[in-house]
């Protein structure tokens, strides 16, 4: 029998479907509510997806509540204000329009109360403290999905972002990962992207509904630690892609880190959650999502930066510096990740997770990256 994928198996969206229903045109009562946590550059996106689709779909209010973390602009207004008037999020998505229906608020409470589909996308070391304030203020019956690449480390172990929001808030949580480098697709070059889901398909459709565009094209897999764990560890393997290009290390040096990060992000996965499929690694969340991030994405970018300068300026100096308020997560994911590999006695099984930490933190040179990285490898497939 020829083999199936399962991201191929869900019958095609009609994204217009419904529409010619004015009955249901006219019961705003059955319209969902979007709200995006967060407005990042990522998140900036991610509302602009958005705000195109329930403009053009009948089961959602047109309106798109996005949470601002607030902040003073050098012209010394309010970033809200300044979203709210030119339609554009100047400090973290120059130049791209949103979509007039984005309504930026920097009231966390009063942007979700009436949401009944969350899109939460902030950096991760945020989300402990955003799911402390929300608990109790999501509306019933709410449904989460997570843009969120990273993870905790709790006493109890690792916990997926997912997770957190799910366990904090009661709700139910997918994830959407892939190949998404924010500032392309903002321009509305083609690239994918995978939703992971739990158990109920149905909610998952509705999420590939509200994202899908021409130009990003969203499929669903039964698959979330999976597909959050790729979206998450890639982000390690992409310091490490960083640092061999600012130690010119060229390309075939660069594949070989590659090949080994997927190798390790494929075994922490698995040691982590049995039922994480082999499948998913070949999604966009898996192997295309590690291409892109090594060749274009703003961990790469610092790392290489953070090599040239033989390590002598710190992550943070240099993050802050190049990304003017953008935030990276590999450097934060690689100490989780390290945490995770000490407490179980792992370290030796993931030597490129682990010398990405030892060399983020100042214990190994950054030459130490190919020097270590397949020194002690178990998984030899
Ligand atoms: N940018 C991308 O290309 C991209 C693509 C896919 C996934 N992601 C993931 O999306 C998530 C969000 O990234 P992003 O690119 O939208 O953000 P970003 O790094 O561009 O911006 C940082 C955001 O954090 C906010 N912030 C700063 N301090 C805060 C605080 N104390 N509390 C809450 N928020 C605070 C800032 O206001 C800003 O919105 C990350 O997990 C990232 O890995 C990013
Ligand atoms: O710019 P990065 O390194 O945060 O990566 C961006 C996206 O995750 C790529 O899909």
């Amino acid at each position: 029998m020829a083999p199936t994928f399962e991201s191929q198996q869900m019958a095609p969206l009609d994204l217009h479907a419904g529409r010619e229903n004015p009955a249901r045109n006219s019961n705003d009562g059955h319209k969902s509510r979007v709200t995006v946590v967060g407005s990042g550059n990522w998140g900036s996106v991610a509302a602009k997806l958005i705000a195109f689709n329930t403009l053009n779909l009948p089961s959602f209010h047109d309106e798109v509540r996005m949470w601002v973390f607030q902040e003073i602009l050098p012209s010394g207004e309010k970033l809200t204000d300044v979203i709210n008037r030119t339609n554009e999020n100047v400090k973290y998505l120059p130049g791209i329009k949103l979509g007039k229906n984005v309504v930026a608020d920097a009231d966390l409470e009063n942007a979700v109360k009436d949401a009944n589909m969350l899109v939460f996308v902030t950096p991760h070391q945020f989300m402990e403290g955003i799911c402390k304030r929300l608990v109790g203020k999501i509306k019933e019956g709410a449904e989460a999905i997570s843009l969120i690449k990273g993870m905790e480390v709790k006493m109890e172990g690792p916990c997926m972002i997912s997770s957190l929001i799910s366990s904090q808030l009661k709700i139910n949580c997918c994830v959407l990962m892939g190949a998404n480098i924010a500032n392309e697709i903002a321009v509305e070059k083609l690239s994918e992207a995978t939703v992971g889901y739990r158990e109920n398909r149905e909610t998952a459709e509705k999420w590939v509904q509200l994202f899908s565009t021409p130009y990003f094209m969203v499929s669903a897999i039964q698959d979330v630690e999976g597909v959050e764990l790729c979206g998450t560890l890639k982000n390690v393997v992409a310091i490490a892609a960083g640092l061999v290009d600012g130690l010119e290390m060229g390309n075939n040096t660069k594949a070989a880190i590659m090949r080994i990060g997927l190798r390790e992000m494929k075994a922490f996965s698995k040691l982590l959650f049995p039922s994480v499929k082999d499948s998913t690694f070949f999604e966009s969340c898996g192997v295309a999502d590690l291409i892109t991030t090594c060749l274009g994405g703003r961990n790469r970018k610092v790392a290489d930066a953070f090599a040239r300068n033989g390590g002598q300026r710190s992550f943070d100096d240099l993050e802050a510096e190049m990304l003017q308020g953008q935030k990276l997560q590999g450097v934060s994911t690689a100490r989780e990740v390290y945490g995770v590999l000490r407490h179980r006695g792992w370290l030796e099984l993931f030597p490129l997770f682990s010398t990405v930490h030892e060399i983020s933190t100042g214990r190994l040179p950054p030459s130490a990256i190919v020097k270590y990285s397949e020194q002690k490898p178990i998984f030899s497939r």
